[in-house]
């Protein structure tokens, strides 16, 4: 890391800046919640991010700093970062600690940057910084919250070893995450990322999505609307049983390595896509991961056993000989291995990425109240917050609903 380096260019500021206000005219929901509560809620208090520094996640921070906070920023991937919303929130008073291209040691040590601010509120995606925070024993932190499932995971595995230090909400838990942010934004990004990236033609191409969890599901409904036929992949009975029922192939990816043009993983898993994967699949098939850091497809196999030339911007082409065979063929791998939606486009839209950060603002400020009271355990989100995140988001669409008459609550609750 260069001594001193916090972010790539202070004169992209008015260019991140614009993008702010794009994102926050569609993110009403936080708007909200920041003009119903009073401006001190957050004061005296130092909220450490780790998420992916976008227009999106500008409008979480400056909502926090809005509301008292002193606010600090990483990046939770290194490949992620918009140089121009880093610049932004730099301006604006924020402690920013990214940019994008930043290396492993780099990424590391924008994390501890953060940390040794001495954050009491600790926000992050994926669990590097928990993880980190753990390691170096930071004290002042007195609770946290988490965005997605992986970090969900590994905040669970610290609460059952007894190791976990402070009480963490698993916003990704909540009805209102999950459902459309995993589901409805992570399948349009993705394909997003990917057509950004190859301009590839989806109808009539054999599309396999390894994972039919929330993510899974919202990228093969997607690329089947596209056009694209799709099989998809699982180790979960229930949920290949679920895929084969929602009228998706369901095989092993084996038995799909040969025919797939393209690959999507989706697992939070590592080594998904292998060796063994690899040396079944055509020529001129391509790899991207929308799931877990850069683990899921193993490109670490890839890149030590031949050299990638970059063909177009993010999409690394190696001319490789799988197991013995005799020909090379030609294997793609889209944004070296990342999340394809946020390295490739833009992450999420707006108007999705409302109700998650809505989940997560409300969530820090559940912390910040009730702390003393909460246990060194992983939370979900209060049905209270899921429920007015529902019902904020469905004003926002001008979507009005029916409510139980007295008769019917009656009724509900009889024997
Ligand atoms: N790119 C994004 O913007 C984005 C958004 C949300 C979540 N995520 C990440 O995507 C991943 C998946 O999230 P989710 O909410 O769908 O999780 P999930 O737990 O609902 O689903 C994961 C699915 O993958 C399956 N799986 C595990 N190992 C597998 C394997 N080897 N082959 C095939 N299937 C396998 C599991 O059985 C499960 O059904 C996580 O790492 C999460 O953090 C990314
Ligand atoms: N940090 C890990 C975990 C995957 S990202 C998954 C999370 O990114 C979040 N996300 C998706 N799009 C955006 C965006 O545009 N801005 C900020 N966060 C986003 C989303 O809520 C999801 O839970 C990694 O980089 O591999």
């Amino acid at each position: 890391m260069l001594p001193g380096k916090k972010i790539a260019d202070t004169n992209l500021a008015q260019k991140g800046r614009l993008s702010h206000e794009w994102a926050r005219a569609r993110m009403s929901i936080i708007e909200k919640i920041v003009v119903g509560k009073d401006s001190k809620l957050l004061e005296g208090l130092t909220v450490g991010f780790c998420l992916h520094v976008t227009k999106e996640t500008s409008v979480l921070v400056m909502a926090a700093k809005r509301l008292g906070a002193k606010v600090a920023l990483c990046s939770a991937n290194p490949l992620s970062v918009r140089d121009d919303i880093a610049a932004f929130l730099q301006q604006e008073g924020a402690s920013v600690f990214a940019w994008r291209g930043e290396t492993a040691q780099e990424y590391r040590d924008c994390i501890r940057q953060v940390l040794a601010l001495s954050p009491q509120i600790v926000t992050d995606d994926g669990g590097d910084m928990h993880a980190a925070a753990h390691r170096a024993k930071v004290n002042s932190i007195i609770g946290g919250t988490e965005e997605t499932t992986s970090g969900v995971k590994r905040l669970l595995a610290l609460e059952r070893s007894g190791r976990l230090m402070y009480p963490v909400i698993a916003v990704n838990n909540a009805r209102t995450k999950y459902l459309f942010d995993n589901r409805h934004g992570t399948g349009q990004s993705t394909l997003d990322g990917i057509m950004r990236a190859t301009g590839m033609f989806l109808p009539g191409a054999h599309v396999v999505v390894c994972g039919y969890g929330w993510v899974g599901k919202g990228v093969a409904a997607k690329a089947r609307g596209m056009g694209a036929v799709v099989t998809v992949t699982e180790v979960d009975p229930v949920r290949a049983l679920e895929a084969r029922m929602d009228g998706f192939e369901v095989t092993t990816l084996l038995d799909a390595a040969p025919y797939g043009d393209l690959f999507v993983t989706c697992t939070g898993q590592t080594g998904v896509i292998r060796k063994e994967h690899f040396a079944k699949m055509k020529d001129g098939a391509i790899l991207a991961n929308t799931g877990h850091f850069d683990v899921e497809i193993d490109a670490s196999f890839l890149y030590s056993n031949a050299r990638p030339e970059e063909v177009r911007p993010g999409v690394e082409r190696f001319d490789i000989i799988v197991a013995g065979g005799k020909k090379k063929k030609k294997l793609y791998l889209l944004s070296k291995g990342r999340v394809v939606n946020l390295v490739a486009a833009e992450g999420h839209p707006p108007e999705v990425m409302s109700l998650s950060f809505a989940n997560q603002l409300m969530s820090i400020l559940h912390v910040a109240k009730n702390y003393e009271k909460m246990e060194r355990k992983v939370y979900g989100v209060p049905e209270e917050i899921d429920l007015q995140v529902a019902k904020s988001a469905l004003d926002a669409m001008g979507v009005r609903i029916d409510e139980m008459t007295e008769e019917q609550k009656k009724y509900q609750n009889s024997g």
